[in-house]
């Protein structure tokens, strides 16, 4: 690398791209790496900040930024991801699918304690679209040996992906609303229409819908209707607290299936229940889900969906973020709720 005042370099190619920033409106690149600098540029190069800039020469051994980046970018990323090209010295990985995002975060920590090798990600089990930006990876100097990079891409061939996004898959569902007063019409079923928009995201097939009023038979007859008709996800809605017409965690007991948790350090969703019966899941959703606009199950749902089996473990962990901000905004998952680890 040879370093060149920016007035001697008319007519050297640019060996980088060249960032400029102006607060509030632009962040991007003034000139990209292998253009040649013309005596106009001179003055926009000064503005930049630019008094030098470096020009290419070959060192044995060594790889410059946007290669480097892209090589990066080849070895973490796994099924459903994609990459850019470089800009600014960064590759970006992207999201091929609807679904969660799943990172191996032990690798990704050992990436990133590797000398001047960078990887920001957004979080584990982040809910993402097609297109979603997933990762920049970026090394910190412009250029760098060409061993850390074959020892990262080493590591990931032996280890890796770091990155992977899960489909969701298309999944049989059933409801079960239970409640006397909803059975009975005293007041308008609320957890229907709402679990009906919040599946239709997910693209599930919805099998059917049942009301019971609280009557554990009643609702152990309606579950044991919508496995025969061959269901992924069962949920069961309302009786999940402490009255005693709270009747919904026996009737998911009593279905033999095995239940993972009863109670979450989760707000909403404080007395949730998740079980399993073989493959099927079966969710009792508390009351409160009808109020907040999102609760436990947001943070449920996608996991579900894409194939995860939940453990215990999975909720314990939730406490640290578990609590909902109940902001008048709602801007979830773009928030700390459900990044308890
Ligand atoms: N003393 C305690 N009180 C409460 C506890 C507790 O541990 N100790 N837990 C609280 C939590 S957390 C929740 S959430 C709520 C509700 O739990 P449930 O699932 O048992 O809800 P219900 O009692 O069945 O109903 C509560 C409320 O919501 C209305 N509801 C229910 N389903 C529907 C529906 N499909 N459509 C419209 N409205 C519905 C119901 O009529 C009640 O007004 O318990 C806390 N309290
Ligand atoms: O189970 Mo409740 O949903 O924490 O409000």
């Amino acid at each position: 690398m040879k370093k060149v005042r920016v007035e001697d370099a008319v007519g050297m190619e640019l060996c980088h791209d060249i960032t400029r920033i102006v607060p509030g409106q632009f962040k991007g690149v003034l000139y990209p790496r292998g253009h040649r600098i013309r005596n106009e540029d001179i003055a926009e190069l000064r503005k930049a900040g630019k008094e030098h800039i470096f020009v290419w020469e070959e060192n044995a051994g060594e790889i410059h930024e946007d290669e480097a980046a892209v090589r990066i970018a080849r070895a973490i990323m796994g099924p459903n991801t994609e990459f850019e090209q470089p800009r600014e010295g960064k590759t970006m990985l992207k999201s091929m699918a609807k679904g969660l995002l799943r990172i191996d975060r032990s690798l990704l920590k050992r990436i990133n304690s590797m000398e001047n090798i960078t990887i920001a990600a957004r979080p584990d089990y982040f809910i993402v679209k097609q297109g979603d930006k997933l990762a920049g990876a970026r090394i910190i100097p412009l250029v760098i040996k060409e061993k850390s990079i074959l020892a990262l891409e080493e590591l990931c061939r032996t280890e890796g992906p770091v990155f992977e996004v899960k489909p969701y898959r298309q999944l049989k569902a059933g409801l079960v609303i239970t409640g006397n007063e909803v059975y009975e019409g005293l007041i308008e079923d609320k957890f229907g229409p709402l679990l009906e928009e919040k599946l239709a995201d997910y693209e599930a097939d919805l099998i059917g819908k049942a009301y019971c009023p609280d009557d554990t038979g009643l609702i152990s007859r309606s579950i044991k209707e919508l496995l025969k008709a061959g269901a992924d996800l069962i949920i069961l809605t309302g009786g999940m607290s402490v009255d005693p017409d709270d009747l919904t965690p026996v009737a998911i007991r009593d279905s033999g299936a095995e239940v993972v948790t009863y109670g979450t350090p989760v707000q909403p969703g404080n007395m949730f229940m998740l079980a399993y019966l073989g493959n099927t899941a079966l969710a009792g959703v508390p009351g409160g889900a009808i109020f907040s606009r999102t609760s436990l199950l947001d943070i449920v749902l996608p996991r579900i969906f894409s194939g995860e089996k939940m453990t215990r473990e999975d909720f314990v962990i939730m406490g640290e973020g578990g609590l909902c901000n109940g902001c008048a905004s709602c801007s979830y998952p773009n928030c700390y709720f459900g990044r308890g680890r």
